[in-house]
């Protein structure tokens, strides 16, 4: 069998009862996969699995709706919070269109919140479709998914030396949470859209991503010089590195790319990422004993030396949001 992101149980990370030896064993486990493959899956991790199905449910309940229902939520309509639905090959990555549907959602903000007031990209409120209940179940959702997430975010730190707390203390205390719901259609692209992937190459640009996905499979992951599938496991999330924690640890955890195989399964296949990221004022710096890290431009999909960023994740996730969306860049604060 082919090599594959490695499994790791974090039910000690979770369980606010489990003695520091088992907290330790799996924080020494998430590192060694955050070292190597930037990726592993995470058993274990006591989210609700009636409550996964209900918002797997929902998404599938969306994506078959009428195209004209769902362009009533389009993603002009969300601005600069970025919320709402694109059509497949909407949505650019590494320049080409990607060949999937997709919904963005996040924390709700109302609108007299001060960063939504002031227009701060990414927050906001939601754009919800009339399906009942589907409100209720996705913010249910993304609380358990941002309990999870503080929880892997412990263990990182336990892997990193650091006291367990490290990350909640520096820009993880009230972290920016997005989801997004994707749907990769198995009807081929038409010819106008130059399609290569459901996702083309790419990392993710935050701390965490935890993803949920249904049993099609296409997620490939890069590891040294070579792509790898990181197949569907039952009961399991998917979760990997993002830029910031590739950054703050100096590169020690790992910021993979990650490409979505055109869908030829004869299904369509369904995808739930949710991005733990730091809050938007956090100022990305080193944690202690990262050193002084790499150049790494050489061996990343945007040619950017992470390690040299200074800024905050603001800063960072501003100046990569318009090139996916080239129609949102319009819609944008002038940055710096
Ligand atoms: O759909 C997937 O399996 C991966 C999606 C992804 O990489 C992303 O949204 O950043
Ligand atoms: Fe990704």
């Amino acid at each position: 069998m082919r090599a594959q992101p490695p499994l790791v149980d974090v039910s000690a990370l979770v369980d606010p009862h489990a003695g520091m030896a088992a907290r330790a064993a799996a924080a020494r486990d998430m590192d060694a996969a955050a070292r190597s493959w930037g990726f592993f899956y995470v058993s274990g991790h006591g989210v609700d699995a009636r409550l996964v199905g209900e918002v797997e449910r929902l998404a599938r309940a969306f994506f078959a709706l009428d195209e004209a229902e769902k362009m009533r939520i389009p993603m002009a309509a969300g601005g600069t919070a970025w919320r709402g639905f694109f059509p497949a090959g909407g949505e650019l990555t590494s320049g080409r269109p990607d060949w999937k549907e997709g919904l963005y959602l996040g924390s709700e903000l109302p609108p007299e919140h001060p960063r939504v007031r002031d227009g701060v990209i990414l927050h906001g409120p939601n754009l919800w479709p009339a399906i009942p209940g589907f409100r209720e179940t996705v913010l249910a959702y993304i609380d358990a998914l941002e309990a999870l997430g503080h929880a892997l975010m412990r263990g990182c730190a336990l892997g990193l030396g650091l006291p367990e707390s490290y990350f909640d203390e520096h820009g993880t205390h009230d972290p920016l949470l997005l989801l997004r719901f994707f749907n990769y259609p198995t009807r081929p692209a038409p010819e106008d859209v130059p399609a290569a992937w459901g996702v083309g190459e790419h990392t993710d640009y935050g701390l965490l991503t935890i993803l949920w996905q249904d049993d099609v499979g296409g997620l490939q992951v890069r590891k040294d010089e070579d792509w790898f599938d990181a197949p569907p496991i039952a009961g399991t999330f998917v979760c990997n590195i993002g830029d910031m924690l590739d950054r703050m640890t100096g590169g020690r955890y790992r910021s993979v790319p990650h490409r979505v195989a055109i869908n030829t399964s004869g299904r369509d296949r369904l995808s739930i990422p949710l991005f733990f990221d730091p809050d938007f004022d956090t100022v990305i710096a080193p944690v202690p004993g990262a050193g002084p890290g790499q150049d790494d431009s050489g061996r990343r999909w945007d040619g950017a030396n992470l390690q040299a960023f200074h800024g905050t994740y603001g800063d960072y996730v501003t100046a990569k949001v318009g090139k996916v969306f080239p129609e949102l860049r319009r819609s944008l604060p002038k940055a710096g």
